[in-house]
């Protein structure tokens, strides 16, 4: 099969675009009505994923989450949507056509929670395994963007999502079992409108898990975050053990601050204090915890 063939299966599924100028030519171009944000992640075979626990759709519906969910971790709508990938020569045609319906899927999925995003270019390249990275384009439509570092002493940990989720369904697809934890893993779902619709002082999306994300705001407002372990068990999915849920990673949640009350939808789970790290019960947590690649 030749690349424009495969580029023909792959656009066979894709939303329509309400781009100026949208996938094929040499750019695409956008007419957001605010500031841009800009973000990429990438998703790389035996390490995000194994394709015999997940399917091309699978994998196309991830790509396109753990990146809108950082754009809304910063109160951007995503508006667009780039895909550059390696595909093995092992891999078939319905595969990527799979995954191409998976992209298709997230975009449906999200025109309801955010409305309209489309897939407005990417790349392919023969490699020796599948790597699958996303861009999203997000729009702030006159909104300011939260960063990880408005949290101060007095404010609410709050989170809104899956937590723990992906953890417990990674334990749970190792053992051979599945459930709705499982299909949390292959195929998480970021809460995005409850991100961008929030009044935060600080947010992210919880990626290598709540610990480790927490100590990443900590450090870049200069305070600590103390999490309440009942509080964290209660906002938690069901059936998720504490140590799943504050060093599980991958549900791409929102962890935030709020100066103020519980926003709806959102769960409390701890207070911003004076000092520095990451404090469960008042006990400094030592060990970072959670997903390091390098580590
Ligand atoms: N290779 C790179 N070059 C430049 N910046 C990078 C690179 N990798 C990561 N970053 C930046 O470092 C920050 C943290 O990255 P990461 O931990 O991947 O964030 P996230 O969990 O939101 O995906 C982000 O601002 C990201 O853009
Ligand atoms: C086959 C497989 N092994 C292990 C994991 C677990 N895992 C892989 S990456 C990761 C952390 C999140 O990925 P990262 O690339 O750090 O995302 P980012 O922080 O850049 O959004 C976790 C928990 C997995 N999803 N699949
Ligand atoms: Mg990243």
């Amino acid at each position: 099969m030749s690349e424009d063939e495969l580029l023909a299966l792959i656009a066979r599924h894709l939303p329509a675009s309400t781009a100026t100028v949208p996938t094929g030519d040499d750019c695409a171009v956008l007419a957001p009505k605010g500031e841009v944000a800009i973000s990429t992640d990438i998703l790389v075979e035996n390490v995000h994923f194994r394709r015999d626990w997940s399917s091309g759709a699978d994998i196309g519906w991830r790509c396109v989450m753990q990146n809108v969910a950082d754009a809304a971790a910063m109160r951007a709508r995503p508006m667009s949507f780039f895909v550059a990938m390696t595909i093995p020569e092992n891999v078939t045609a319905d595969w990527v056509e799979d995954f191409s319906w998976g992209l298709r899927e997230a975009c449906d999925h999200l025109y309801s929670l955010s409305g309209p995003i489309a897939i407005d270019g990417g790349d392919l390249s023969r490699g020796p395994i599948i790597v699958a990275a996303g861009t999203v384009v997000g729009d702030m439509e006159g909104r300011e963007p939260v960063l990880r570092s408005g949290a101060r002493p007095g404010h609410k940990i709050v989170h809104t999502g899956n937590l723990g989720a992906s953890a417990r369904g990674y334990e749970l697809i190792q053992a051979g079992k599945t459930g709705k934890a499982v299909r949390l893993f292959l195929r998480p779902e970021p809460p995005v409108n409850r991100a961008i619709g929030v009044g935060a002082t600080a947010m992210m999306d919880v990626s290598d898990g709540l610990v480790r994300d927490c100590r990443r705001i900590a450090k870049a407002s200069g305070v600590a975050l103390e999490l309440d372990s009942a509080l964290v068990t209660a906002a938690a999915s069901p059936d998720v053990t504490l140590e799943q849920a504050l060093y599980g990673g991958e549900d791409h949640g929102f962890l935030a601050t709020v100066d103020g009350p519980v926003p709806d939808g959102w769960n409390e789970i701890g207070r911003v204090v004076e000092g520095t790290g990451v404090l469960v019960d008042g006990k400094q947590v030592d060990a970072m915890g959670g997903w390091d690649h390098f580590g």
